[in-house]
């Protein structure tokens, strides 16, 4: 069972694409944890995919319902992979500080700007204002998402198994306390 500081899941947060869900699965996988990922939480309680809700109910309400679901999370020994957005409610990220070592996964804009290009991220959906670049998204999000994070780990050319590695090793019984 998964312990450290009295925390018993492991959050990962960080900018849409910076490998949260795929480096969650692997994480929860190695340390032997249940691996939640609350977008698909939100999508299985919804019924439709994210880019769905996100166009039917718009930004303001999409972080109404993402906070809803992540204060319902009911969880011990999770590995928890929130969305990109989670970090707009307050609530929803004081929840999560109680419960879990917060890791924050921080990709340069440089390289989420290419991660973009690679995906199809209108498949996915983002929570952003009309009128506002995803340069002004990023800027915005990187001061929520260090104020929240317990550990940041510093993703920039870095392959997903490294990541994986370094993130494991923060929980060794070597390393410091918070
Ligand atoms: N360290 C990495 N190096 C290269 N590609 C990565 C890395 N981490 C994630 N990816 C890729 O980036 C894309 C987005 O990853 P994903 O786990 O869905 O991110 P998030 O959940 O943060 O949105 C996926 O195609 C994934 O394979
Ligand atoms: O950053 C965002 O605004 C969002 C990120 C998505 O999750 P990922 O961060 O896993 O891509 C998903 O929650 C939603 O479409 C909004
Ligand atoms: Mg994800």
């Amino acid at each position: 069972m998964f312990e450290f500081n009295n925390r018993k899941n492991i959050v990962l947060i960080g900018m849409t694409a910076c490998g949260k869900s795929t480096i969650g699965a692997l994480i929860a996988k190695e340390l032997d944890m249940t691996f939640i990922d609350t977008d698909l939480t939100i999508q299985q309680k919804y019924g439709k995919p994210l880019w769905q809700l996100l166009e039917d109910v718009g930004s303001k309400q999409f972080i109404i319902k993402e906070s809803k679901v992540i204060c319902s999370l009911d969880c011990t020994n999770c590995c928890i992979a929130t969305g990109g957005s989670a970090v707009y409610s307050d609530e929803a990220m004081n929840f999560l500080k109680q419960i879990a070592v917060i890791v924050y996964i921080n990709l340069s804009y440089p390289n989420v700007e290419k991660r973009f290009a690679d995906i199809d991220i209108k498949s996915r959906g983002i929570v952003m204002d009309k009128g506002t670049t995803l340069f002004d998204v990023y800027n915005e999000r990187k001061i929520l998402y260090s104020k929240y994070a317990d550990y940041t780990i510093e993703a920039d050319d870095k392959s997903i198994e490294d990541l994986v590695a370094q993130i494991i090793s923060l929980f060794s019984k070597e390393s410091k306390c918070i």
